[in-house]
């Protein structure tokens, strides 16, 4: 299934309420079993998606209406993660083994994507980002013990956290998605603050590894004109180049980013001063 969401214009969003809000930022459905879910949305056009195959492998597959392309990668490449059990992703007949958070990038030009839960009674529980693409860089797996990490902020200020950077210029190769992990030290519950835009380029956020009962409050808006979702395990959200993201949890949790747009420098942020934030 492809929903799709369109770019909001940020005067428009500061009279939004909660509702409206979260229809247009949060994606909640992405993870059903059996399912491949997907919202596309027309900022910086990342499809973002999630696939729990459980007996039968389920087929990367979209409705030449939403892609206008005979087949998914035609003119997109993709980056996957694994956020469940172990699976596999086969790409135009050879298997790609993905454990829990192992990544995979696959690029334009190959026409059969199939995923693959090892058990189904454990399955894999695919996260998906897919950009368009205008060139071919090979298959690549980044097992989360070869990705490289960075070691960011501090038990003092609860955000003591490592980014893990899977698919960017000094990693595995593509030609926009630019696509990492973080995950907060327990005792850590805030991510990305100091926070940042970047009207160069979007991003999406999935939250996960969240207890049930868990929430992160995402923060979001023109720097001066902040507003937050309430967000769940498993759920994702869009943040336009002009909105902060940012969070704070009930507990520590880990995300996925994804990015694309003009560049792939992952330090082209603009920062926002502190005292600047409303
Ligand atoms: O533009 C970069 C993205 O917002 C994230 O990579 C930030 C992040 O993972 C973090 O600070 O923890
Ligand atoms: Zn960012």
């Amino acid at each position: 299934m492809m929903e799709n969401r369109y770019a909001t214009h940020p005067t428009d969003t500061k009279s939004y309420d909660t509702e409206r809000l979260r229809k247009q930022f949060l994606m909640e459905g992405l993870f059903v079993p059996g399912q491949l879910n997907m919202v596309y949305s027309h900022v910086d056009r990342l499809i973002t998606g999630g696939v729990i195959p459980l007996k039968e492998p389920v087929k990367l597959e979209a409705d030449k209406h939403d892609i206008g392309a005979d087949y998914f990668l035609e003119r997109r490449e993709i980056g996957i993660v694994n956020i469940g059990a172990k699976g596999s992703v086969i790409v135009d007949g050879t298997g790609y083994e993905l454990d829990n958070k192992d990544g995979l990038y696959v690029g334009l030009g190959n026409r059969e994507v199939w995923f693959k839960s090892a058990d189904a009674l454990n399955p894999a529980r695919f996260y998906l980002s897919s950009a368009p693409a205008h060139q071919h860089y090979p298959t690549e797996k980044v097992a989360i013990g070869r990705a490289e990490p960075a070691y960011l902020g501090s038990l003092a200020q609860s955000n003591e956290r490592t980014i893990y950077k899977y698919f960017h210029p000094n990693g595995v190769q593509s030609c926009q998605l630019v696509m990492g992990m973080t995950l907060l030290k327990p005792g850590s519950m805030w991510n990305t603050m100091p926070s940042h835009t970047h009207s160069r380029r979007s991003e999406t956020y999935l939250y996960f590894d969240m207890p049930e009962d868990g929430v992160v409050f995402h923060m979001m808006g023109e720097p001066s004109e902040t507003r937050h979702l309430v967000v769940r395990n498993e759920q994702a959200v869009i943040s336009p180049s002009w909105s902060i993201h940012s969070g704070v949890g009930t507990c520590h949790y880990t995300f996925i980013w994804a990015m694309a747009g003009e560049n792939q420098e992952f330090a082209d942020m603009d920062m926002i001063a502190m005292q600047d934030l409303r």
